[in-house]
């Protein structure tokens, strides 16, 4: 894996001498900073391997493995032994001291049991640098990134209906990427439906055709989007209900949503890599409310260590019915994930497959004023890094070896994102 110092992409496969996604040439300290045993699996992996997508996931695997060795098994409530007070089951070669009425001896345990039997089967967890992950409340999470977990948001029934209904439908995309000629298929398969809030608060369909969410998501000019199912319909009244609860101030009372962004993932090896969504359609500092159906599937997002702060891993699992909502500078500062897994927990009616619907507010009064065009003449992509808003090529539909070095700041996306973040801290 490295990293690209233009667009500040993971890119996964070692043999690429280019980012995937901007085409800037890999910079020599980037090899240098990479770990020489990670880059020599890769590059064997490259070498055996008959097509890029194995590659890409031995790849991804092999970093995993380094990075996240510690990671809590996702199936599992994670909880910090020093937070139970447990002792390890070894027996001490020397008896405890009896106890003392010493005034400084706690009267209470350290750990607070209450707190701890009130999380939820399968908690969230948060990790910093190196340090053990610790579980922490669902209402602690907005403290530890720029997101919200909300469980059952749907009333079950709603949610069940609309997990069968999303099954019964076979018509889910697969998109392509393309890099030196040679074409790969994504890790999952991803179906846009758009919609529209009317007067009353209700959902319509808007009908199929192109859609440009799908297109900038996908990576491939030949997504479109697809009509809602009336229980799609009805859900997004509760996810918006339950986003604008959870929204910053900017988003509080006005956030609908335009777009379910579906993805569909059959099995523990589709999967999503770490990546921030693209801002061109959505402007900055969007909300995305992630409704997940079906199997549980582990949603980690991961800040990178700066100056100031290790780098930060939250993992929430994205369980039948709940509702992961991304906010704030989410998709600026942070990157999100659906990880692979070799044991998916088997859901009664979905079995191993997990539909998430990321609904999204797209912004055509930003993206009219934000378009530019790249060095190639399409529009180019809108993303973020270090807080720096920029226009890179845009990779959808084409191959990334071929694009061209187009780099540019966006002050239109700058001055929004500043107006957005300006009343989020206010008040
Ligand atoms: O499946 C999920 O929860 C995340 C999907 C995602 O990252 C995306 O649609 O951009
Ligand atoms: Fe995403």
């Amino acid at each position: 894996m490295w990293v690209c110092t233009a667009c500040t992409l993971e890119n996964e496969n070692d043999a690429y001498l280019s980012c995937a996604v901007c085409g800037t040439t890999r910079a020599p300290e980037n090899e240098a900073a990479e770990d020489s045993r990670d880059a020599a699996d890769s590059l064997e992996a490259a070498e055996d391997s008959r097509d890029a997508a194995d590659s890409l996931d031995a790849a991804e695997d092999s970093r995993k493995r380094q990075r996240e060795e510690t990671a809590p098994a996702p199936r599992r409530p994670t909880f910090d032994l020093a937070q139970l007070g447990k002792r390890p089951r070894a027996a001490p070669t020397v008896p405890a001291p009896p106890p003392t009425a010493s005034p400084r001896a706690p009267s209470r345990p350290s750990f607070d049991l209450g707190r701890l039997r009130s999380l939820p089967a399968r908690p969230c967890t948060v990790r910093d640098g190196d340090a053990p992950p610790r579980s922490v409340a669902d209402a602690e999470v907005p403290s530890v990134a720029p997101a919200h977990i909300v469980r059952r948001v749907l009333p079950p029934a709603l949610a069940d209906a609309l997990l069968r209904k999303l099954l019964a439908d076979g018509d889910w995309h697969r998109g392509t990427w393309t890099v030196g000629g040679k074409t790969s298929v994504n890790a999952r398969r991803t179906r846009s439906f758009r919609i529209r809030m009317t007067g009353g608060g209700e959902f319509e369909a808007l009908g199929g055709g192109a859609d440009a969410q799908a297109r900038e998501e996908n990576g491939s000019s030949r997504a479109r989007g697809y009509a809602a199912c009336p229980e799609l319909l009805e859900a997004a009244r509760f996810v918006t209900a339950a986003a604008r609860e959870v929204a910053p101030r900017s988003w509080k009372d006005n956030w609908e949503p335009t777009v379910a962004f579906g993805n569909r993932y059959d099995g523990g090896q589709e999967h999503v890599g770490y990546h921030s969504d693209f801002l061109m359609t959505m402007g900055p500092r969007p909300i995305i409310a992630g409704l997940s159906l079906g199997a549980t599937r582990e949603f980690r997002l991961r800040r990178e260590a700066t100056d100031y702060a290790p780098s930060r891993v939250v993992c929430m699992p994205a369980e039948h019915n709940s509702l992961i909502v991304m906010s704030r500078d989410c998709q600026e500062e942070w990157k999100h994930s659906v990880a692979k897994t070799s044991s998916v927990p088997f859901h009664a009616v979905a079995g191993e497959t997990r539909f998430s619907l990321t609904f999204r507010r797209n912004r055509p009064e930003f993206s009219q004023s934000a378009t530019r065009n790249c060095n190639c003449g399409k529009p180019a992509a809108l993303k973020c890094a270090k807080g720096r808003y920029y226009y890179t090529c845009c990779m959808a539909g084409g191959d990334a070896s071929q694009k061209c070095s187009y780099y540019a700041r966006s002050a239109v996306a700058q001055q929004e994102a500043d107006r957005l973040r300006a009343i989020d801290e206010s008040g």
